[in-house]
């Protein structure tokens, strides 16, 4: 066996482990929506307790995330990954083994400041181990896996119907288990990180841990700050619609009942599973992240146009959400490697969160506000216009910033080629 070729299925190694922790880590936070019946049935939570159990997770994320960032640049991807995989898994057996709210909001406390920075880990390592031709396919992979853990979660009363019938508890010691071999898959990530991996790592500059200085962030190019504004927009409005109001508005809008609504928004997932890693392959072939960016977030908007303007059937504006929900992770976290210099991506990907974080969070509070100040629901479905208005315009935006990044590419190709050896056409 040649060097490389031993070298790449190490680096393949290596994602297979990533991948798995990325699984369990997905699959824990969306462990509460398939419980949230039975914590009320059972507990007697109120919908504000249920509410708080998931935005509990954003709020120390709105400033820890970038903290998150700092140190993945200052201690590698293998040891971020494993120490934060250590604290999701104690959040997760917390929120499962707690006899109240007020332990079980701890949990959820507790995995949040875990699970963004480990989301920052996971995309280092994939990007410390996959080179410009792989580079945009692996990471493109390893978050389909982890929408896949999401998915395992929304199927979970259906895969485990035992453990639903006995109560709320047991679905969350499975969600535990989970989250234990994700933490097993990251120590194992971590031993070989350390035996064999300095020797493998991507043609990729190495990363040399440096301390973090503020004025850094002014570094960054200008084709940064455009991707960071896009990923704040267009991320909100995604987050927004399709995981919070979505299902209500076909339901209310296009005449649904909940089984088909819930059907045509987990559509969008699947199809992402299978379509972003292709997305990422095919960005890896051509080269040009740019271009298919814009490409991406110019579907947002042209969606919400045709689900907002027709009454037909949703299938012609599902499909163009799902690509571009698979579309633009599968090019806006390779280009952010490309973007910044190595020992500075954590940073770079935790501020974009940190803004992302707070986007989300006002775009739920913004469109909830619209819909209640409109009257929205089944006998009002105008009631939806404003809401819809406000994501058109949020999406338009964005598609905005991706364009203007794709200009500048045009002009500065050196800023989207930053690493070393990578295709660097834009
Ligand atoms: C890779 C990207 N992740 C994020 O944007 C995270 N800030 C949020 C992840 C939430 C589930 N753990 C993505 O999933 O597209």
């Amino acid at each position: 066996m040649t060097e490389s070729s031993s070298a790449r299925r190490l680096a393949w190694l290596i994602f297979v482990l990533v991948a798995v922790a990325m699984f369990g880590n997905y699959y824990v936070y969306d462990s509460i929506g398939p419980v949230t019946d039975l914590l009320q049935q059972q507990r007697g939570f109120s919908d504000t307790q249920v509410g708080m159990l998931n935005a509990i997770y954003n709020l120390p994320n709105i400033v820890l995330i970038l903290v998150g960032g700092v140190l993945v640049d200052r201690f590698g991807a293998a040891r971020m990954t494993l120490w934060t995989a250590a604290i999701c898994l104690a959040g997760a057996v917390l929120t499962a083994v707690s006899p109240d709210f007020t332990g079980m909001a701890a949990g959820r406390l507790l995995f949040g400041i875990g699970a963004e920075t480990f989301g920052i880990a996971t995309l280092a390592a994939v990007a410390d181990y996959f080179s410009g031709r792989d580079l945009a396919f692996a990471m493109g992979l390893s978050i389909a896996i982890g929408r896949l853990g999401s998915y395992a979660a929304d199927m979970s009363p259906t895969w485990f119907d035992s453990a639903y019938a006995q109560g709320w508890q047991p679905p969350l010691l499975i969600a535990s288990a989970i989250a234990a071999s994700a933490f097993l898959a990251s120590l194992a990530y971590w031993v070989l990180d350390r035996r064999a991996g300095r020797q493998i790592k991507a043609a990729a500059p190495a990363r040399q841990a440096e301390p973090f200085v503020l004025r850094d962030l002014l570094h960054f190019g200008r084709a940064y700050w455009y991707l960071l504004a896009l990923c704040v927009l267009w991320y909100s409005v995604i987050m927004a619609f399709r995981s919070t109001f979505s299902i209500k508005y076909f339901q209310h809008v296009h005449g649904m009942d909940l089984a088909a609504a819930g059907a045509v928004n987990s559509y969008v997932f699947l199809a992402a599973m299978f379509a972003t890693p292709a997305f990422g392959w095919l960005c890896d072939r051509i080269g040009r992240y740019a271009p298919l960016l814009a490409l991406g977030a110019l579907l947002l908007p042209l969606a919400l146009a045709v689900m907002a303007l027709s009454h037909g059937s949703l299938w012609l504006s599902t499909a163009l959400i799902g690509i571009s929900f698979s579309l633009v992770p599968a090019v806006m976290w390779p280009l952010t490697s490309r973007l910044v210099a190595p020992n500075r991506f954590g940073t770079a990907i935790g501020l974009m969160w940190v803004v992302q974080n707070a986007g989300i969070g006002a775009a739920n509070l913004l469109a909830g506000w619209l819909n209640d100040r409109a009257g929205a629901s089944a006998q009002n479905p105008a009631g939806y216009q404003d809401m819809m208005l406000f994501f058109g315009i949020t999406s338009v935006l964005g598609c905005g910033f991706a364009i203007a990044l794709w200009l500048r590419a045009g002009r500065r190709a050196h800023e989207l080629g930053h690493q070393a050896g990578a295709a660097t056409s834009t």
